[in-house]
């Protein structure tokens, strides 16, 4: 695809494209801004060139008179800007989990090739957006990528919301113009609503926008939406500040790699890791009847090190950093003919990178053996990227044994990852490491560095806390439903949750501490009543708060729990009912879904309390949802806007508003994945 767009840039500057016709352009309507319908146009070699300067004064239109064609047309290469001409450029960005910091490091690697000199690149807490008022008339251009939790703004973007939402010179941007990507999922009710919101106080302040909003979802092709996006936005740029279209093609195809390794002779000072071990697993136990449910979810209770520093609230979360199993490393070291005790380097030779979170990235700087690289760093179980299928598409030759990786490949580069030929791949290579078993000699072919630049370090992995600390000290608790699915008679375990089950007591571990959103905490004891709704491991924050409750005395909390059956999943089910004795429980409700013949989800329990958990909500009542967001997230909100329907008179937009209001007040607050 990158290719593709690149021979169009040039043949844009070479040639000029008239439209015929004058009718106007229809456009398929999936894509009304890219696919135009029946559009005939004729092409001629460019004889005199456009002057840039001039269009760029007075904005005039160029030679090509169609509009349609004048947006398209990059400023031909005599009129390259030089770098001091072009605008001063922030890029910012929001990000709890590292995509959209991920996407501006990408975004400042490509403007910096294309000649942008003057970047900065900064959270959007860091930005300072009141002072980009130009002195000189100078515009800026901001480059803006952001995420939403919950509906709200990603935490470093927090501060910053609050003042943009407080500012009123509407004219305080209006030096600046800007692009932005959203980053979300459509599986929240409140899909990309801050980067929108984001969107849209820029263009209240003043600022141009020059491109209309633009987003991508995490729960379909975020990667390849980012990919086009930024390829776009090189594009728009080129043409709008006149920068060099040769810089442009450059910039996305060049394809040299970031990285050389070498080889040293010393052993690293310490072992090469993500984050230091800091914990170790005091209990690791089976919460199913695994013979029964044929599935395990274990409770563990970590002890953290006195020196980890780790304080946290109830609700909050723990990062576990993952860890590759032993057989996986000497396999994949098999696969590589890499020796594990080599002790490697790695040099910097280009900043053609456009990999920010690539295991060469992390590792490069510091010693590291092969072990550690292949054990604590590269993710083998993440989907391949497509920069690894192509470059090994690259060494296969002609054989007809590699048709499926050269389709992929081909495929993957022109007509995007929804394609046949990419979707074939994958359902055969799931993950890294099906693709290094199956193209063993064509891996060898690729040097060890390259393979660490096109395989991703290892997210830690978070969970939902289960523990109170005043009640567990210097503890952890979690509980880990462990993931194992079974393809084309291969099995997949988690990553996180495969390494987490094997862990017995004793073993050493990585963890951070995530604070939850503000709202999914206890309000303080003598508030309000609180509802919580859980299915599964959507369990864990609320043993936490019940812990707390006891700990306080505070009783009086209703609990909806669901999970398959009574026999063999019914997780803390002892804990659970001792609470209703103690009283903070005062009502439990299970929804089995495995029991009889009508399949019971807690959502119908939520539906059939309609009438209490409205006048729980008219009582300053809070409610709190945690499980899976595609299951019981989307479920909930159904159910809460029925109700809000029903007993409050309201109409379905103001329902879902009004669960809106509810959520930013903390009110219904969803801790859901
Ligand atoms: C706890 C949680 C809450 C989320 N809330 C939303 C949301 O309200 N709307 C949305 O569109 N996406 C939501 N997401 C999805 C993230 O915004 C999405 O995965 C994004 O790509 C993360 O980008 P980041 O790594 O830059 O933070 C949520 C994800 C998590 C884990």
């Amino acid at each position: 695809m990158m290719e593709l767009r690149a021979v169009l840039a040039r043949l844009l500057s070479r040639y000029e494209f008239h439209v015929v016709g004058d009718s106007e352009l229809q456009y398929w309507p999936t894509k009304p801004t890219t696919s135009p319908m029946d559009l005939f146009m004729t092409v001629q070699k460019r004889t005199s060139l456009p002057d840039a300067d001039t269009l760029m004064a007075t904005g005039a239109p160029g030679p090509n008179d169609n509009h349609a064609v004048e947006n398209l047309v990059l400023r031909p290469l005599t009129h390259t800007v030089s770098a001091d001409k072009l605008p001063r450029t922030f890029i910012v960005y929001g990000s709890n989990m590292g995509t959209s910091e991920d996407y501006a490091t990408q975004m400042t690697e490509q403007l910096k090739r294309m000649g942008f000199a003057d970047i900065t690149l900064v959270s959007l807490n860091d930005w300072d957006f009141g002072s980009m008022k130009s002195a000189d008339g100078r515009r800026s251009l901001v480059v803006a990528i952001t995420s939403t939790y919950n509906g709200m703004p990603p935490d470093n973007a927090r501060n910053f919301a609050k003042l943009l939402d407080k500012e009123t010179r509407a004219d305080i941007l209006k030096d600046v113009d800007f692009v932005l990507f959203g980053c979300g999922n459509s599986l929240w009710h409140t899909f990309l609503k801050f980067p929108r919101h984001l969107y849209q106080r820029l263009d209240e302040l003043g600022a141009t926008p020059l491109t209309e909003f633009t987003a991508g979802d995490s729960n379909d092709e975020l990667d390849d939406e980012f990919m086009k996006w930024s390829l776009q936005v090189g594009m728009i740029l080129t043409d709008h500040y006149g920068s060099s279209v040769d810089a442009y093609i450059d910039a996305v195809t060049d394809k040299s790699l970031p990285y050389s390794l070498k080889y040293v002779d010393n052993t690293p000072a310490a072992p090469f890791r993500l984050s230091p071990e800091n914990a170790s697993v005091k209990v690791n136990r089976e919460l199913q009847d695994v013979e029964r449910s044929g599935r395990s979810t274990r409770h563990i209770e970590i002890t953290l090190d006195d020196t980890s520093d780790i304080s946290y609230m109830t609700g909050d979360h723990l990062n576990i950093y993952p860890v590759n199993a032993p057989d996986v490393v000497r396999e994949v070291s098999a696969i590589l003919e890499l020796d594990l005790d080599v002790v490697f380097e790695l040099e910097q030779v280009s900043d053609a990178s456009r990999f920010a979170h690539s295991a060469a990235a992390v590792i490069h700087g510091r010693a590291c053996t092969v072990a550690d690289a292949l054990q604590y760093v590269c993710d083998w179980k993440e989907a391949p990227s497509r920069e690894l299928v192509v470059a090994l598409s690259e060494t296969s030759g002609n054989k007809p044994a590699y048709d499926l990786l050269r389709k992929a490949a081909e495929d993957a580069n022109t007509l995007g990852k929804q394609s046949a030929g990419w979707s074939a791949f994958t359902a055969q290579n799931r993950t890294v490491l099906d693709v290094l078993r199956t193209y063993a000699p064509l891996v060898r072919q690729i040097p060890f560095a390259t393979l660490l630049h096109f395989v991703s370090a290892m997210d830690p992995r978070r969970y939902s806390i289960a523990s109170c600390q005043s009640v567990v000290g210097n503890e952890v608790h979690i509980s880990a439903a462990i993931v194992n699915d079974t393809v084309n008679g291969r099995s997949y375990g988690g990553l996180a949750t495969e390494y987490l089950a094997s862990l017995e007591a004793g073993a050493r571990v990585s963890v951070s501490h995530l604070p939850a959103q503000e709202a999914f905490h206890l309000p303080p004891p003598s508030d309000v009543p609180v509802v919580f709704v859980g299915a599964g491991t959507g369990i864990a924050p609320f043993r936490g708060f019940l812990q707390e409750m006891k700990h306080a005395g505070i009783g009086g909390a209703t609990m909806y729990f669901g999970c398959r059956s009574p026999e063999y999943d019914y997780l803390y089910k002892d804990e659970l009912e001792q609470y209703i004795q103690d009283g903070m429980l005062s009502k439990l409700q299970t929804a089995f879904s495995r029991v009889g013949d009508e399949r019971k989800y807690v959502q119908h329990h939520v539906s059939q309390d309609s009438a209490k958990i409205w006048s729980h909500l008219q009582n300053s009542g809070r409610i709190y949802v945690c499980g899976s967001a595609d299951k019981l997230g989307k479920s909930m909100t159904t159910a809460m806007v029925r109700i809000f329907e029903e007993h409050g008179g309201l109409s379905a937009d103001e329902a879902s508003t009004y669960l809106s209001n509810l959520i930013s007040d903390g009110r219904y607050a969803q801790d859901i994945w």
